[in-house]
Formats: structure tokens, C-alpha cells, sequence
């Protein structure tokens, strides 16, 4: 047995909890799978290396648009992954090295279970290691669901996690979701040149947006991809050489391989939670306290596992907010949920923050909206752009901005100001008239967006 002051089970996000507070202290440091967790070694920072060199070979193809005569002559896919890898399977090794070698901190590199209050059992390649600890956090993630009937058909499929490292690139790939990883993997094969279809159960595609998002991005994607809405998957037959899907209308949806992307359900069905103490919400979430306590003492939680917003920005800010209270029992910090964005990077990029116009008017809000197009906007004709949009959402009555919905070229970026706004309580007139916009910058149409809404002092 094995005493710490803090053990951390998880090294995505929890890992940044060993702090120069835990100086001269013992911290036991627990991870079963990649080191670094979801984001660095299969989530957002792979996947958006993908994106980017998706975006360029797209850039390639539309170039004759501004009078540049290019082709895409070929797509190194070897190439394009080895790059992407190159970079992080080496930050992945070497984090795993300073917390197997560095000052105080002693990694278990293996499965975590409580076995009661405190106390966890860690499962190394079969040998038991028992570790207790004045704290511990879990930190422990989610994982890829995978719907019964792919399942139990044993049929070959892959999710997030093993697509980015295949060998070759198929001519044909079917993705079974409408959600955030099937939009961004969509958009990653097909500018790459693979046949992408779609399956999905919802009758539109990023049904989390506004409504008037998700419509438009389903109408541009169904242009670009075979885009099956309010589908349910009956069969799925197959090998390594093709799979078949046997949707409910009586539609076949054939691929060369399968990639399942329908959500993820947090890590807590081996983690021995009861043994523990610690309650769960009934989708498997750990119940905390907006300080990060669980209904175990001493026990916290972050992240995937425990928060409502599977996105690293939350779990980073949950581990910033779990990393002080660590250490100051008196002086709780409580996390801020009141305005998380989140930015699919598909094509075109989708970006969101605050109130649907929905959510807006179930609040009980005097709902304004505008809806501007990239296109009305200088930087927008530069680009021929044609599809992107920037939707707000505000209170007629109070001038206040409650929600913005922006899908176009770099949404993720011009979006911020918005995110500013409602976190610092910027209502519409300042934002739009209390500094300067940057002409003729993209951001431009967020500025246009705000002008026309109908709110006091817009003349
Ligand atoms: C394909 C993909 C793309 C994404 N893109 C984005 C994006 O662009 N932007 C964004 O904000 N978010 C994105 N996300 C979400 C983001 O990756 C997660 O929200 C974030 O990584 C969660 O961090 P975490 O620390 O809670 O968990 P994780 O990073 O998942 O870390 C949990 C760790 O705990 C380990 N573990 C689990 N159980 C045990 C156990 N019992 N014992 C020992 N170790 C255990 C796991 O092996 C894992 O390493 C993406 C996710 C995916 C899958
Ligand atoms: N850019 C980002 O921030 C980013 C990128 C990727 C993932 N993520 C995070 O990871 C989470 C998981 O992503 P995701 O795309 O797997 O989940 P998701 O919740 O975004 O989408 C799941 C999709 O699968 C569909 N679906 C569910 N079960 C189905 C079934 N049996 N048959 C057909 N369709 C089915 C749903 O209707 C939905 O369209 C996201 O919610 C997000 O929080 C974030």
C-alpha cells in the first residue's frame, strides 16, 4: 500500500494538476491508455491537423474561382498522417518520461478501481498496485459509443480513435452519426478524396446548433456528401474488404470502411464509483458541485467524466478551477459554465456560443434576431464566399445579446468578440458602437450582424 497527498486518475486535462503547490508533496499520477489523454493523442489537436491540410487541398481546388490555375495532384496520405503523428506521438512520450522520471510524481501506468473512500486499486499488466491519497481526482474522460447493431454484427468499424492511423486512404468510407466527429471527418476524407456517406438517426446534421445552422449546414453538406437523415440502422454486414449498412426505409449504404461517430459516454462503468461513495448522474456522469467535489470526500472531478460540455476548454477550465480548490479548502473557486463555446472545424467551419434562437424564446426572452451574410461584407467577397452566415441572437427589450451562431470561413475565430461580450456583459450597442471594427477584416460581418439588430440606441 501506497500513500500520496493527491492521486490523479487521468493524464488528459489532470494532468496539468500537478502545480508548484504539490512541490515537495507525493502525487500519484494513474493512466491506463495514451498519455496526454483524449485531445492530444485522438481528439482535437490530430483532428485539426487533418483539418488544415484538408482546407489546403480544398484551396487547391477552388483556386480557378480567383483566377489561380492549380491542380490537386495528389493527396500523400502516408505523408499527411506521419505529420500529424511525427508531432505528438513524441509530446505523448515525453510527458509520460517526466512524470515516470520527473520530481515528485509516481506514475501507474494502468487501469484505476476504488475499492472504497479513498482508496484505488491500479491494474499493471496484472500486478495490483493499492494506492490511497488525502485527494483524488478523477479526471478519467469518456469513450466512443458504438451502437449495439454494429456491435454484434462483428463486422470491422472504427471510431475516433483508430481512423486517423490507417494505412491508406479508401476510396469510400461510411460514417454512422450527424454530430461533431462525423462533420470534421467528413469534411478531413472527402477533401482528401474519399466518398463519403453519411448515416445518421436525427432529420438534420449538428442538431446541438440553432436550428437555422443546422438546416443551412445540412443543406451545404448534403451538396457535398450522401447525407442519410432520420436513418436507423437495421444490418450491417461485411469485412475487411467493404461493409454494407441496411437502413430502416429499405436504403443499402455501401463503404469501404465504416467509421462509427455517435457520441461518447463517460468512463465510469469500470471505475468501481460505489465502492467509493460516488454518485452518478443517469448518463453515467459523476455528479460534482460547481467546486469540482463529488459526494465522496476528498474526491473530485473534471473533465469528460463528470462535466455537462465534452470540450477540452472545459476540462481545462475545470482543472484550473479543481487545481486551486486542491489547496485551498477555505477559498473555494466555482466553475464558470454560463458561456461555453464550441467550434466544429468542418466545412464550412460551424461556431456557437449563448442562446439558440429557441432556447432564447423558451427563456421567455423578446427575441430579436439577424441573420448577416458573409457575403455582405468586403473580406466575404474577397473570398466569393456564398454560404457562410452570422446569425445573433439578442433582447429587443434590454439590448442584450444572448446567443451568436456563426458558420463560414474561420468561425471559430470570429466568434470571439461575441464569447467577450457575453462573458463580460457587453450589451449590443456597446459591442457594436463602443470600438473600432477592423476594416475590411472578416470579423466585420459580426459587427454588420450586431448593427442590424433591432434593439435600443441602434440609431
Ligand atoms: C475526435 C475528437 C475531436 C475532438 N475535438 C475537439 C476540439 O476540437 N475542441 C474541443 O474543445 N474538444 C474536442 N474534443 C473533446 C476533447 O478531446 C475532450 O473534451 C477532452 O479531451 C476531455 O479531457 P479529459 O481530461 O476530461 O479526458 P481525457 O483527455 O479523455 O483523459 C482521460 C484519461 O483517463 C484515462 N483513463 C480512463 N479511465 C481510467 C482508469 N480507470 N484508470 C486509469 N486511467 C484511466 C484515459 O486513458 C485518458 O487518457 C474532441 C474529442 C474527440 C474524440
Ligand atoms: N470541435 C470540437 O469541439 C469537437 C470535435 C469532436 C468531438 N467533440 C466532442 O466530442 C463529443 C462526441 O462527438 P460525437 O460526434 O461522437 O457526438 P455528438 O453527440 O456530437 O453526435 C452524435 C451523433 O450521432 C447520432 N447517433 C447517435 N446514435 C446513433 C445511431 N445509433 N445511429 C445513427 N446515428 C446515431 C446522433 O443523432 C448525433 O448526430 C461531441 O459532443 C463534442 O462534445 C468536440
Amino acid at each position: 500500500m501506497t500513500h500520496f497527498d493527491l492521486a490523479i486518475i487521468g493524464t488528459g486535462s489532470g494532468n496539468s494538476l500537478v502545480t508548484p503547490d504539490f512541490d515537495g508533496k507525493r502525487v500519484a499520477v494513474i493512466e491506463e491508455g495514451l498519455f496526454g489523454g483524449t485531445c492530444l493523442n485522438v481528439g482535437c489537436i490530430p483532428t485539426k491537423m487533418f483539418v488544415y491540410a484538408a482546407d489546403v487541398a480544398d484551396h487547391v481546388r477552388d483556386s480557378a474561382r480567383y483566377g489561380i490555375d492549380a491542380t490537386l495532384d495528389g493527396v500523400r496520405w502516408p505523408d499527411i498522417r506521419d505529420r500529424v503523428f511525427g508531432r505528438i506521438d513524441p509530446i505523448a512520450e515525453g510527458g509520460k518520461d517526466y512524470r515516470v522520471n520527473g520530481p515528485n510524481t509516481t506514475a501507474h501506468l494502468g487501469h484505476a478501481t476504488f475499492t472504497g473512500p479513498l482508496s484505488l486499486e491500479v491494474d499493471v499488466d496484472g500486478t495490483k498496485q493499492e494506492v490511497t491519497a488525502d485527494q483524488i481526482v478523477v479526471a478519467a474522460g469518456g469513450h466512443a459509443n458504438v451502437p449495439e447493431v454494429v456491435q454484434a454484427s462483428g463486422v470491422p468499424f472504427h471510431t475516433s480513435d483508430t481512423i486517423m492511423r490507417i494505412d491508406e486512404l479508401p476510396a469510400s468510407m461510411v460514417i454512422v452519426g450527424g454530430g461533431f466527429i462525423s462533420a470534421e471527418f467528413a469534411h478531413v476524407f472527402s477533401a482528401l478524396g474519399v466518398d463519403v456517406r453519411i448515416v445518421t438517426r436525427g432529420p438534420a446534421l449538428l442538431r446541438a446548433e440553432d436550428a437555422e445552422i443546422s438546416q443551412r449546414f445540412t443543406e451545404i453538406a448534403q451538396k457535398q456528401w450522401e447525407v442519410h437523415l432520420s436513418a436507423t440502422v437495421e444490418t450491417v454486414k461485411g469485412d475487411d474488404a467493404g461493409v454494407t449498412l441496411s437502413l430502416a426505409d429499405g436504403t443499402t449504404v455501401e463503404g469501404d470502411i465504416l467509421l462509427v461517430a455517435t457520441g461518447r459516454t463517460p468512463n465510469t462503468q469500470h471505475l468501481g464509483v460505489e465502492k467509493a461513495g460516488i454518485v452518478t448522474h443517469s448518463d453515467g456522469r459523476i455528479k460534482v458541485d460547481e467546486f469540482g467535489r463529488t459526494t465522496a470526500a476528498g474526491v473530485w472531478s473534471l473533465g469528460d467524466i463528470s462535466s455537462p460540455y465534452q470540450l477540452k476548454h472545459v476540462a481545462n477550465h475545470e482543472a484550473r478551477t479543481v487545481a486551486h480548490n486542491l489547496v485551498h479548502p477555505d477559498n473555494l473557486r466555482a466553475n464558470d459554465h454560463r458561456f461555453v463555446p464550441a467550434a466544429v472545424f468542418t466545412h464550412p467551419q460551424v461556431a456557437s456560443v449563448g442562446l439558440t434562437e429557441q432556447q432564447a424564446r423558451d427563456a421567455g426572452h423578446d427575441v430579436t434576431t439577424k441573420t448577416q451574410a458573409f457575403g455582405d461584407v468586403a473580406y466575404g467577397w474577397a473570398m466569393e464566399d456564398t454560404t457562410g452566415v452570422c446569425k445573433l441572437v439578442a433582447d429587443r427589450t434590454t439590448g442584450a445579446l444572448l446567443g451568436a451562431h456563426i458558420m463560414g470561413p474561420q468561425a471559430s475565430t470570429v466568434i470571439q468578440p461575441a464569447i467577450q461580450a457575453l462573458s463580460f456583459g457587453l450589451g449590443v450597442r456597446e459591442m457594436a458602437r463602443g470600438q473600432y471594427w477592423i476594416h475590411p477584416a472578416l470579423a466585420e460581418v459580426l459587427e454588420n450582424a450586431l448593427l442590424g439588430l433591432d434593439v435600443p440606441g441602434q440609431d
